[in-house]
């Protein structure tokens, strides 16, 4: 211990106490007991130590007599501080006299340790360095090296105050010429571009972790960073924070959360700083380069940021104790890393295994949907078809009140005379009893036989096309067939066709239909038309004695027609009232009775639209029809020269067609070849024509269903084509078909590209419409009825009684002169007043 005594300028001496770091204990006492008397006695002997001594303090002398008075206050150099002398006061004291002090821990500087051992950097007193153990801790005394407390010191002064950038400095400051903190602080603020004097000069220094240098020590402790304000108030955490990141925007993403608040404890403080800071602080306490605080962080920093300070912080054996701990962190991250990459191969198979399963999820949602939507379709179907089979009972029904309540009025009618129901030969009770038969034969489905009613048609359906397609066959056959004989025959029609094995029905088809033929038969009071009376075989001389034959009035496939008259009869007016068909027997060959059954028919119809058969010769080679002459030629020649009709011209005639055929139908007979060549008309002698059916070369008298393909194709019924029986009903499909060639001059069914197999499928999927703007004109009424003939399903079809009572062609009976449209809307009105209505749509309606 070394005893330094120096003589202040007032002649008062002081003796200045520089205690050397010893040993512990009562021994420290006694040493430094020994070294003052020892000191004296060096005084004494060498007076130039003292010289020595204030020219190596460099004018530091005062502060050395002041700080003589305070040495009871703080335990001198060396000595352990106790609780009660806490860091702030010891450092406070110290510093506040300029004696820097630093406590020292484990050979590092420390500064979070308020009961560390504290070494007082005796180099200002030129104490020597010396190794001391205090207690159990080791303390060590680093000593400043002279080079480095002497040499210049580069500092970084950031001025705190102001907008960013902020105004950065860097001063080359030397220890020694640091006399006082005043003196500092004004030779930054003339640096900083502020006035030493004035207001605004700097006022406090920080260093980067937020400490305040409040001394000369305080400032040459070791950072080479410090921010300077100007203000009184302390340093705000929010303008710390926001200028260090300012300073180190490398450091704000690394940093993660908001710097500490440099009032917090120092070790927070610590922990919270960049790397960068931490790092310039080690290596600058190890005599390494300072780094520049912008330099780009390197990974290792980062590490070391990131996974923990702590362990680097606290090196006992300095670099490889760091390298050791970079290495431990490196395979702590290596670890983690592929701990991440087996976590993300989980996560990668979770969302896999997720994705299927909602793959999976939505196409078996999907299935479900369109089961469901299926099951919906199916049950609205069969429910639809349950409704309709419901309606349409509940409308049979409701027909069958109707008709009982249109023929009882009807009746009453009747009793008052009208003529026009008489005419028609038709009793109302004979009616309303063979629709009621009908509807009782038709009858509508169960609900317990949809099922049955189903598997049916689904076979119905599968059958259906092969008998199209050879029944298309058939139809080309006749075609070609039809086509060379009009060749021979130098005739252009081409149209009909007879089978073979005509109206013979298959015996399982009549025993399938024999209930049902049996109802029917049953159901019409028919009036058959007996059997063909035979005939005397003539010679021709007696034909041409009989009559005379004039020119020729028309051809058809298997006859020519002639004009003809009695030769006893032309002396009497000269008028060819007669035609007579000429029928070549050899032309009928393979056609079996067709002659004989249009004989038979014809002899025994009596109706005013029925061409009348008067006659009939029969020579070897020929047969001679004698019929009433229709002068008026027949309606595809009428249709030839009109395009088309009127309204009530054309209701008119479709009215004669209808009563022939309800005439005809009445008595179970089907004409089976209704078209505009047979149906010639009569030139009535008040200008009016009144229509005549004629050829009933394929008539037929029915007691059953006929499955015979016959007809012509523009007019043939979709039932004939599907061969599963028809009836009469196929008289009124070509009814109507013939109604719509009237109102418009063409069929409703035809094929461009003349193509049979594509006309039949139009008949039988009904395709057709009321084309524009042929049809833009016509009535709705009369739209309506043609709807209601051209009907797939026969069952629902117009009769020609319904068809007669359909106000379109009741119009023909009204007065010529009013407008038909008015009048068949006071009809319609009058006529759906009652339940057909219902049964049958609104006018214009679809199929
Ligand atoms: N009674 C008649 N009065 C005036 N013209 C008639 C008469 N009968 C037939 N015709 C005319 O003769 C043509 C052919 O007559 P019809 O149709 O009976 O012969 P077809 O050989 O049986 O014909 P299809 O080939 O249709 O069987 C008719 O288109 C018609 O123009």
């Amino acid at each position: 211990m070394v005893l330094n005594k120096s003589r202040k300028p007032g002649g008062k001496n002081q003796i200045e106490e520089n205690v050397e770091v010893g040993s512990t204990g009562g021994e420290k006492e006694e040493q430094m007991s020994a070294g003052r008397k020892q000191e004296a006695k060096e005084e004494q002997q060498s007076p130039s130590s003292k010289e020595n001594l204030q020219c190596n303090e460099n004018g530091l002398e005062g502060q050395f007599r002041t700080r003589n008075a305070l040495r009871a206050s703080f335990p001198p150099a060396g000595r352990r501080f106790t609780d009660r002398h806490s860091r702030s006061v010891v450092g406070t004291n110290y510093e506040k006299h300029g004696l820097p002090v630093q406590m020292w821990e484990n050979g590092r500087p420390s500064e979070t340790k308020n009961d560390c051992l504290v070494h007082e950097e005796h180099k200002c007193l030129e104490f020597p360095s010396k190794h001391s153990q205090f207690g159990s801790k080791q303390i060590q005394q680093i000593a400043v090296p002279d080079s480095q407390m002497n040499r210049p010191w580069v500092v970084t002064i950031v001025r705190a105050e102001g907008c960013a950038p902020h105004r950065r400095i860097t001063m080359l400051l030397n220890r020694r010429a640091v006399q006082t903190f005043e003196q500092l602080l004004g030779d930054i603020s003339e640096a900083l571009g502020l006035s030493r004097w004035r207001k605004g000069h700097v006022r406090r220094l920080y260093t980067l972790r937020g400490r305040e240098a409040r001394s000369v020590s305080d400032f040459f402790r070791g950072d080479e960073f410090f921010i300077a304000t100007s203000g009184k108030q302390p340093l705000s955490n929010d303008e710390l924070q926001s200028l260090l990141e300012e300073l180190f925007p490398e450091q704000k993403s690394n940093a993660g959360s908001r710097l500490p608040s440099p009032s917090t404890s120092n070790d927070v403080h610590d922990n919270a700083l960049c790397s960068a800071v931490w790092c310039s602080k080690q290596r600058s306490v190890h005599g390494t380069c300072v780094r520049q605080a912008s330099e780009p962080v390197q990974k290792e920093d980062l590490w070391i940021e990131k996974y923990s300070k702590e362990e680097i912080s606290s090196p006992k054996e300095g670099r490889k104790a760091r390298i050791e701990a970079l290495q431990q962190m490196r395979t702590k991250v290596q670890q983690e890393e592929r701990e991440g990459a087996k976590r993300w191969q989980q996560e990668k198979r979770i969302r896999e295994r997720l994705e299927l399963e909602r793959v999976l999820r939505d196409q078996r949602d999907e299935t479900w949907s369109t089961v469901e939507e299926e099951n919906e379709g199916t049950s609205r179907v069969v429910d639809q078809w349950k409704k309709e089979e419901k309606r349409q009972r509940h409308c049979k029904d409701q027909c069958c009140q109707v008709d009982v309540e249109e023929q009882q009025r009807t009746i009453s009618e009747e009793d008052k005379g009208n003529q026009r129901i008489n005419n028609l030969g038709i009793g109302c009770w004979e009616q309303e009893q063979r629709k009621l038969s009908l509807n009782e034969i038709k009858g509508g489905p169960k609900e317990k036989d949809l099922k049955v009613k189903s598997d049916v048609e689904h076979k119905r359906k599968a059958s259906q096309k092969e008998r199209r397609h050879a029944s298309s066959e058939r139809w080309r056959d006749y075609e070609e067939h039809a086509h060379n004989r009009n060749r021979d025959e130098n005739t252009e029609d081409s149209s009909k066709f007879i089978l073979q094995d005509q109206d013979k029905i298959p015996e399982s088809k009549v025993q399938g239909k024999k209930g049902r033929s049996k109802q029917l038969n049953g159901s019409r009071k028919q009036k058959p038309i007996t059997a063909v009376r035979s005939r005397p075989i003539v010679s021709r001389e007696k034909v041409d004695i009989l009559y005379e034959i004039g020119r020729t009035i028309g051809h058809g496939n298997f006859a020519v027609v002639k004009e003809c008259r009695r030769k006893h009869e032309v002396s009497q007016n000269g008028n060819w009232e007669l035609a007579i068909k000429i029928v070549h027997k050899a032309k009928l060959t393979g056609h079996g009775d067709v002659l004989e059954s249009e004989v038979e028919l014809m002899s025994r119809l009596r109706h005013p639209n029925v061409v009348r058969l008067i006659e009939v010769l029969e020579t070897v080679s020929e047969a001679f029809l004698v019929m009433e002459y229709v002068r008026g030629g027949d309606l595809f020649d009428a249709i030839a020269e009109s395009v088309r009709f009127t309204e009530r011209h054309a209701a008119a005639m479709v009215r004669d067609l209808c009563q022939a055929l309800f005439y005809l139908h009445n008595h179970s007979v089907a004409h089976r070849d209704i078209k505009p060549e047979n149906l010639l008309m009569q030139q009535n002698h008040d200008g009016s024509t009144t229509l005549k059916l004629a050829d009933f070369g394929l008539a037929v008298h029915l007691t059953g269903p006929v499955y015979t393909v016959c007809g012509t194709p523009t007019y043939v019924a979709p039932e004939i084509l599907t061969e599963n029986g028809y009836g009469l009903e196929v008289d009124m499909w070509a009814t109507g078909v013939i109604a719509y060639i009237l109102l418009c001059g063409f069929p409703p069914f035809r094929s461009i590209r003349h193509d049979q197999y594509e006309l039949f499928d139009q008949i039988q999927f009904g395709q057709y419409e009321f084309v524009t703007p042929f049809w833009d004109h016509i009535s709705n009424v009369a739209k309506q009825l043609i709807q209601r003939l051209l009907v797939i399903d026969p069952s629902n079809r117009y009769t020609a009684h319904e068809a007669l009572q359909h106000p379109w062609t009741m119009v023909c009976d009204s007065n010529d002169g009013m407008n038909i449209q008015r009048e068949v809307t006071t009809n319609i009105q009058r006529h759906f007043s009652s339940r057909q209505r219902r049964r049958h749509g609104p006018v214009g309606s679809a199929v």
